[in-house]
Formats: structure tokens, C-alpha cells, sequence
């Protein structure tokens, strides 16, 4: 045995692993094999659960992390962050620029908690300068879990691939019953009508879901209509 993985004949490792944990290390390639990447997973997680078990209800903000500053999208994301807030509700959001930052620094100057769950990238941006509670992920799959066990809705505004993972998971927890009475608010008719178009035309008549499932979420223009929505369904 290899712990509870079970070894015969040529299988069998000629050094057990107390052996090797016993020996002087020649190299250090272990530490990046899978088996061990467990461990750094498990701890985003451990890391992760410690630092928002005590944020609260919060509503999670997502949205393009290229929309400049001051731009009306980022205006509405700025002041999504602060109703939020000022109704007794985290802020959450991927910690990063655009509409990140725009919904952290609502909640901030409304007094707020305003979380970032930042992702380890290439070209690393750093957390915005908005966030009071901040953890750094090196996986999506641990930062995307988080957005959901610790929200209580989802307000999405534009935003390219980055937003359409964060919506199409939740859409799909919900349409799965993984999680019930989780509001799901897009921002801005003009940008999602193509897609709505495409959801309700497309793949409701292809059977690739059932038609109720385009009603798993709400569009709206208006900010305040979108943070009312999000909170009045509350888990
Ligand atoms: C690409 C740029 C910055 C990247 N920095 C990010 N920091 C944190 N989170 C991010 C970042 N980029 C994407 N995300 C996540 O995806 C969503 C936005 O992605 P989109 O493709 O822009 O829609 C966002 O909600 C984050 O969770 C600067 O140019």
C-alpha cells in the first residue's frame, strides 16, 4: 500500500514514503506533483472559510474588470456598493479593477464590509485599494465556491468571459437545485438582450433547457432595482 492506494509487483515503490520523507532532499519537484497540490487546495479553502465565516450577509458584485473609471458603468457599480452597504450587507467581488473596484468603493465609503477574492494571474493587478477584507486565490474553482457560500445573490453588470463563468455557474447551481432562493440580477437590458435573445430563441427551442430556465434570473436598468432585487430574496 502507498497509503489507502493499493500497489502490486511492478508497482511497488522501491522507497516507502516514510523512506523518502527520512531522507535528505535532493529535489524539490515533489512540492509541484498533484498529490500535493492537494494540500495548497484544501488550504485556499481552510483560508478561505476562516476569513468570511463571520462577514454576514452579503451580496456578491461581478462585472468587467476593463471598464474604466468614472464611466457609467462603473458610477452604477459605485453606487450598487454603497445601497448594498448601507443595508447591512458585504460587498463581495474578485477584488480586482472596473467594476471590481467601482462596487468595493461603494461599500467602503458607505462604511462597509467590502470583500475582494482576488485570483493569482499573469499579469497580476494587485487587489484595488477598496477591499477590507481580501483573500488571494491561486484557483478559480476555490475563489468561484466562495462567491457562492457566502452570498446571497449575485448582481451582474457587463463584462466579458471572467462575468459569463461567474453567471453561467450560479445559473447552473440554481437550474440543478444545488442552491434555492438565490437572486440572480443582471445589470443593463441594452447588453444582455443579445443573450437573452439567444437563451430564449436558440437554446430554449434547441430543448438545450427547459423554458422556465431563462426566469432563473432578472434584468434591469436600474441600480436600486437590482439591489432590491438581490436582497429581498434572501437564502
Ligand atoms: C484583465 C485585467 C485585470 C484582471 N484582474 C482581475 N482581478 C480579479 N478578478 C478578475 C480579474 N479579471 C477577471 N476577473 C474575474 O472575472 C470577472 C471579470 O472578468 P471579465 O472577463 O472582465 O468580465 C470578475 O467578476 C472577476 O471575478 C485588467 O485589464
Amino acid at each position: 500500500m502507498r497509503g489507502p492506494v493499493l500497489l502490486r509487483g511492478p508497482k511497488i515503490p522501491a522507497r516507502t514514503s516514510d523512506g523518502s520523507l527520512l531522507m535528505e532532499q535532493e529535489s524539490v519537484d515533489w512540492l509541484h506533483e498533484d498529490p500535493w497540490r492537494v494540500l495548497r487546495i484544501q488550504a485556499e479553502f481552510i483560508e478561505g472559510f476562516g476569513a468570511l465565516a463571520e462577514v454576514g450577509p452579503a451580496i456578491s458584485v461581478f462585472g468587467s474588470a476593463r471598464v474604466p473609471r468614472e464611466s457609467p458603468e462603473w458610477e452604477a457599480a459605485v453606487h450598487i456598493g454603497g445601497e448594498i452597504a448601507r443595508a447591512g450587507c458585504a460587498v463581495i467581488t474578485g477584488g480586482g479593477p472596473g467594476i471590481m473596484e467601482a462596487a468595493n468603493k461603494g461599500a467602503w465609503d458607505a462604511g462597509g464590509t467590502s470583500v475582494g477574492l482576488g485570483i493569482e494571474l499573469p499579469r497580476e493587478q494587485g487587489m484595488n485599494p477598496w477591499v477590507n477584507i481580501g483573500i488571494n486565490f491561486r484557483y478559480f474553482f476555490a475563489r468561484k465556491m466562495m462567491f457562492v457560500k457566502y452570498s446571497r445573490g449575485f448582481i451582474v453588470a457587463p463584462g466579458g468571459f471572467g462575468t459569463m463563468d461567474e453567471l453561467f455557474e450560479a445559473l447552473t447551481l440554481v437550474q440543478t437545485n444545488k442552491i434555492a432562493g438565490f437572486p440572480i440580477i443582471l445589470l443593463g437590458r441594452e447588453y444582455w438582450g443579445g443573450l437573452l435573445d439567444w437563451l430564449r430563441g436558440t437554446m430554449t427551442s434547441k430543448a438545450m433547457i427547459s423554458p422556465g430556465d431563462t426566469s432563473l434570473m432578472s434584468v434591469v436598468d436600474d441600480p436600486d432595482e437590482a439591489v432590491a432585487l438581490a436582497l429581498g430574496e434572501a437564502r
